[in-house]
């Protein structure tokens, strides 16, 4: 059995790590992650989850895990930003208000998969133009759902939090260990 991580992304690499898990393979599946019209966050990100784990090469006992980070405001879904124009805009929609992080994960062996939404609450000070430039300059929001990584400098902009750490920085550990126990990975094998 070979342990398949489909995700471009150094932070879950660094959070299973966290649980002891060191991928045989790294294989970021290349799929259209456009959200469809009118399409609400959770169920976007749920679906993009599964695209991503079924579109990733595996032999049939193989164990294949992807996921995908979700920042909702509302019903709107801010992807990456394009620009620091765009992380601008982001960050000033953002500012003093409360928004969700959804991350789905999912996991494969052979036809099987087991997928869970995790659905975070985080709350953002009033930024001013000082405080969102500075953020800009630092280039931390480039490749970040929402223009934002809690784990970086804009963890200053945050007071609170509702929900999963580790899932709003892009892969929940209590719930991705329990994935990977029911597909018969073994997380925690006995000492011999
Ligand atoms: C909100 C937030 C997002 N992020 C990151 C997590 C994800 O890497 C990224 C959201 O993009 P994703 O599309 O979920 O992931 P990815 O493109 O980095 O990797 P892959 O699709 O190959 O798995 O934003 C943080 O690191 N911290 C945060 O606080």
């Amino acid at each position: 059995m070979a342990f398949i991580l489909g995700s471009g992304s150094p932070r879950r690499l660094d959070l299973l790590a966290q649980l002891g898990v060191r991928p045989d393979a790294i294989c970021p599946p290349d799929i259209d992650e456009t959200p469809l019209k009118g399409e609400l966050p959770v169920p976007y990100c749920h679906r993009i989850t599964r695209q991503k784990v079924q579109a990733v090469q595996a032999d049939r006992d193989d164990v294949t895990l992807c996921a995908d980070t979700t920042v909702a405001l509302g019903r709107r879904i801010l992807g990456k930003p394009e620009d620091a124009g765009q992380a601008a805009e982001f960050l000033h929609s953002l500012s003093g208000r409360r928004h969700r992080v959804i991350t789905s994960v999912a996991v494969r062996r052979g036809d099987r998969v087991l997928q869970r939404d995790v659905v975070s609450q985080v709350k953002f000070k009033r930024l001013s133009d000082v405080e969102i430039n500075a953020y800009l300059a630092t280039g931390d929001w480039r490749g970040k759902a929402g223009a934002y990584a809690i784990q970086g400098p804009a963890g200053a902009f945050i007071p609170w939090i509702s929900g999963s750490f580790t899932g709003i920085v892009g892969l929940p550990l209590s719930e991705t260990a329990a994935l990977l126990q029911g597909i018969g990975y073994p997380l925690y094998r006995e000492a011999s």
